[in-house]
């Protein structure tokens, strides 16, 4: 089944890509597209990305929206943690929960999926918990530095891509996705 995989981040691209690997049923193609955002939900940004996706490829596709979310804010920054990272950076981002004493969160996925312009999108959400912590650790994908998952030492931007790919938010939503895409074939 040959999917595109509508993004405007090269670092999501390379997790999914490797992710699936050789052996899923999903060929993966790519386009690079910043797809605009609404406000809402994590699940309502990711439903409209796709939509568009859908209409702009003319065809199957995915596309994801990543939120960070700190329990002490009620779930904020949440979807909306790119702007927050481009003015402040990770550190700002750490250091907004200074007068806090709850420093959890989470990071979550939102996958969605149609397969085909007209098509209402599905939805798979994938949650890894853990802490809000000082950056730590190459500042190669955006907030990795700063979100220490739980059972964990290491920050995402400290572990190998391997110990990331196999505990992430997105590793868990593309487990969800490729499931759901497997009972389609059959
Ligand atoms: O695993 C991750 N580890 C660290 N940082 C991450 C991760 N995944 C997304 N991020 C960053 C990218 C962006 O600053 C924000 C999500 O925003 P989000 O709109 O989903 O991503 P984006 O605009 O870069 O790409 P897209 O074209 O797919 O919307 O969090
Ligand atoms: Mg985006």
């Amino acid at each position: 089944m040959e999917i595109t995989f509508v993004t405007g981040n090269k670092n999501k691209l390379k997790e999914v890509a490797k992710i699936l690997g050789s052996n899923s049923s999903i060929v993966l193609k790519s386009r690079d597209i910043d797809l605009p955002e609404i406000q809402g939900s994590s699940e309502e940004i990711s439903k409209h990305k796709c939509k568009q996706a859908a209409e702009m490829v003319k065809g199957p596709v995915i596309i994801e929206d990543t939120s960070l979310c700190y329990n002490a804010f009620n779930g904020l920054p949440g979807p909306y943690v790119k702007w927050f990272l481009k003015e402040m950076g990770p550190a700002g981002l750490a250091k907004m929960l200074d007068g806090f004493e709850d420093k959890s969160g989470y990071a979550m996925c939102t996958f969605s999926y149609s397969p085909g312009p007209g098509n209402e999108p599905v939805q798979f959400n994938g949650i890894t918990n853990g802490s809000i912590v000082a950056p730590r650790g190459p500042t190669t994908f955006g907030w990795d530095p700063i979100f220490k998952p739980d059972g964990f030492d290491e920050t995402y931007a400290e572990m190998t891509a391997e110990t990331k790919n196999s505990i992430s938010h997105r590793y868990r939503a593309l487990v969800l996705l490729q499931e759901y895409l497997i009972t389609l074939k059959e």
